[in-house]
């Protein structure tokens, strides 16, 4: 059998090709779970080195300087996640399984607290994070189209999904996490190899040293995530039992589906396994990747999507059989119980 193509789909001249667009879209979420956008309204490659700047700026201070930052709950919003076990005013900060770092932003008009390389460049992170936002709705409403939910009969928009993951509502749910894989010449030495545990199947047959795996196989909570890797690859996503490797394409943005989405379509949009492996370069240059990880409003009822393509029936997921519907609120919640170990939200 061939090994998959990793899809990648052309956003250019969006209006006039949206039925197009969104038909490979959908089959881009059915199928492979993942998928690049080129030629998109979104965010360039030079805004997202700008935010990686940034991130840059604040990761090279002393920990010290970034502990007061720091995430001190599984579900806390915002802020630091550190690369060693670190403790803020006698609580755990939350810290990274993998080899990264990270710094999680909040949409902007929650006033999150940040540090200086941020806060300095404030009003460019917040056009850049309307402007993520701006894609996202753009996807999901060529996902409504395509799964062929009836358009918002008042204004005619296929709004099914965007309206429950608008800007506005989004502080509470949605952040943008920046994160920093150092190079292995920089590296400490750790021993945890501990994995995320995670809902969706994993049938791969990963016979991967472990010391090459720098972020573990895993699926995201979210609805969607919009990912970007910077300068050195090693991102791969398991697409048929293959673990097929992500280009880095210039202005392009990964897109993939996250539990959440499985979930909520009962299977038919895949949230699949990815990972990161350490590329070559790893050795002399820092890795940086970026995720903005969507997420419905809190009492979004993850059930009843009026889509042919959708049985509306569950359970399909054994693990996750409670007997009825959940919002998302109660899916999230009874999902971080069964897990035995997860970091972050992501
Ligand atoms: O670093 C990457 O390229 C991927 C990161 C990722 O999958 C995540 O943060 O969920
Ligand atoms: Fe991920």
């Amino acid at each position: 059998m061939d090994t998959p193509t990793f899809p990648v789909i052309d956003f250019s001249d969006f209006e006039n090709r949206f039925e197009i667009i969104a038909k490979e879209i959908l089959e881009a979420c059915h199928h492979a779970g993942f998928f690049c956008i080129i030629h998109h309204q979104g965010p360039t490659s030079a805004q997202f080195n700008r935010i990686f700047e940034m991130g840059e700026k604040f990761f090279q201070q002393p920990i010290e300087e970034k502990i007061p930052f720091g995430r001190t709950q599984i579900r806390s919003q915002g802020g630091y996640v550190s690369l060693t076990p670190e403790e803020l005013n006698g609580e755990s900060i939350i810290y990274n399984l993998n080899k990264s770092e990270a710094f999680d932003v909040l949409p902007p008009f929650g006033n999150q607290e940040l540090p200086n390389a941020f806060l300095e460049n404030k009003q460019e992170l917040d056009t850049f994070y309307k402007d993520m936002h701006s894609t996202v709705t753009m996807i999901l409403e060529a996902l409504s189209f395509a799964l062929k939910i009836p358009a918002n009969p008042e204004s005619g928009a296929n709004d099914y999904l965007s309206s429950r993951h608008r800007y506005e509502d989004s502080f509470h749910t949605n952040f943008f996490h920046i994160q920093r894989y150092p190079a292995s010449s920089k590296q400490a030495k750790t021993t945890n190899t501990k994995q995320y545990h995670c809902i969706s199947n994993n049938n791969s047959n990963d016979n991967i040293a472990k010391k090459e795996v720098i972020h573990t196989a895993h699926a995201d909570n979210s609805t969607i995530t919009l990912l970007s890797q910077k300068d050195v690859a090693g991102l791969q996503v398991e697409i048929d039992g293959n673990w097929v490797n992500v280009p880095i394409i210039q202005d392009a943005i990964l897109v993939n589906v996250g539990d959440t989405l499985h979930w909520w379509t009962r299977g038919y949009l895949k949230a699949v396994n990815h990972r990161v492996l350490a590329d070559p370069e790893l050795k002399y240059k820092d890795r940086y990747s970026s995720g903005y990880f969507i997420n419905p409003k809190s009492d979004t009822l993850l059930a009843g999507i009026p889509s042919p393509f959708i049985p509306s029936k569950t359970p399909f997921i054994e693990d996750m059989t409670t007997g009825k519907e959940l919002t998302f609120e109660e899916y999230i919640t009874e999902k971080f119980k069964r897990m035995p170990y997860k970091l972050g939200n992501d």
